[in-house]
């Protein structure tokens, strides 16, 4: 049994926006699945139509095998959510929130361990009024883990952490999916979802334009993977491009860049400079996650509603990290 299915599921908003149009979607029991899309594609409006927050306008989902609209109470006492910007009690304290959770989900955590999983143990006492942006994350986080849930979903886990804590965050959901949870979430940190997915799906304007293990897209997209190699000085006649799988060759000074349809023929190029001349540094380089976001995608960074929207307005990619 799937952890989610949803099946033809369309959101309408108004006659004019399309925000979830047709979507199939399956999220296998146990994995780690990253949502992606550029502002706008849908992600946030799929995440509330699994937890019935919003109504789809035709199609189905089911989570955890049960049907998100007749049996949502089944549902939610066996997941944890983390929404985008969680909403807290400003009076309330972190034990606080943790217990209210537990009694709401007939739960019976250790709530120091909890807290001091998620980093927050020393403010366990605090009111959440006072607390930052990274420590209400830390906090929502906590929430959504009380009563080991079979199934997290997770709205921009890492918003508001500094790389500490996003470290922290793929520890947890890495610990989470070896005890078997399945954890979907939607991020736009194209290094945290590569650092941590078994799979990644991206949404582009309501349409989930690909899904499959990173590896699986770079190859079908054939972005190709380049290789550069420093040398002591460019030896003529080298014909890389003779070279089966060479797509390019580039010379700038004494670097020899080629690109190559395969990875695994940057062996090649390196064998054939190398007999000619002596290699002081080679870098390799496959696609990047990015550029693979970037052509799903098309490089759009809103909804396709949005009458302000530049055609070619560049995707948010700012939070992408290094
Ligand atoms: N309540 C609403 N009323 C009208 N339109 C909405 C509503 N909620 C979302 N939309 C529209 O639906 C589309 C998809 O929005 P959604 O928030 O699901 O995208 P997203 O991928 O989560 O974007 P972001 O990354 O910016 O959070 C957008 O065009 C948005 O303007």
């Amino acid at each position: 049994m799937p952890a989610i299915e949803t099946t033809a599921l369309t959101k309408r908003y108004g006659d004019s926006v399309l925000a979830v149009d047709d979507l199939d979607l399956t999220v296998d029991d146990g994995e780690i699945f990253g949502f992606l899309g550029p502002n706008g594609a849908g992600k946030s409006t799929t995440l509330n139509m699994l937890l019935d927050f919003v109504r789809p306008t035709s199609g189905s989902v089911t989570v955890l095998g049960y049907d998100a609209q007749t049996e949502i109470h089944e549902i939610r006492k066996r997941i944890g959510v983390l929404p985008e910007g969680a909403t807290l009690y400003e009076r309330l304290t972190a034990r606080e929130h943790v217990e209210w959770v537990a009694d709401t989900k007939n739960a019976d955590p250790d709530v120091d361990a909890l807290l001091e999983r998620v980093g927050i143990l020393e403010d366990a006492d605090r009111a959440a009024g006072g607390f930052s942006k990274g420590m209400r994350q830390r906090l929502g986080l906590g929430m959504a883990l009380v009563g080991e849930p079979d199934l997290l979903l997770l709205d921009e886990p890492s918003s508001g952490l500094d790389p500490a804590g996003m470290q922290e965050m793929r520890e947890i959901l890495r610990e989470e999916a070896d005890r078997g949870t399945t954890v979907f979430f939607s991020s736009h940190i194209l290094g945290e979802v590569e650092a941590v997915c078994d799979r990644i799906g991206i949404m582009s304007e309501g349409t989930l334009v690909t899904t499959g293990t990173i590896d699986d897209l770079q190859g079908e997209l054939d972005l190709g993977a380049s290789i550069s190699l420093e040398v002591a000085s460019v030896p003529e006649d080298l014909a890389l491009e003779s070279l089966e799988g060479v797509r390019s060759v580039a010379v700038e000074g004494t670097t020899i860049t080629a690109t190559c349809v395969d990875p695994a023929v940057k062996v090649d190029v390196v064998e054939r400079v190398a007999a000619a001349t002596a290699v002081e540094d080679i870098i390799s380089e496959d696609a990047s996650l990015e550029e693979l976001f970037n052509t799903y995608t098309h490089g759009r960074g809103r909804g396709r509603n949005d009458s302000e929207a530049a055609p070619d307005e560049p995707v948010r990619t700012a939070e992408v990290e290094a």
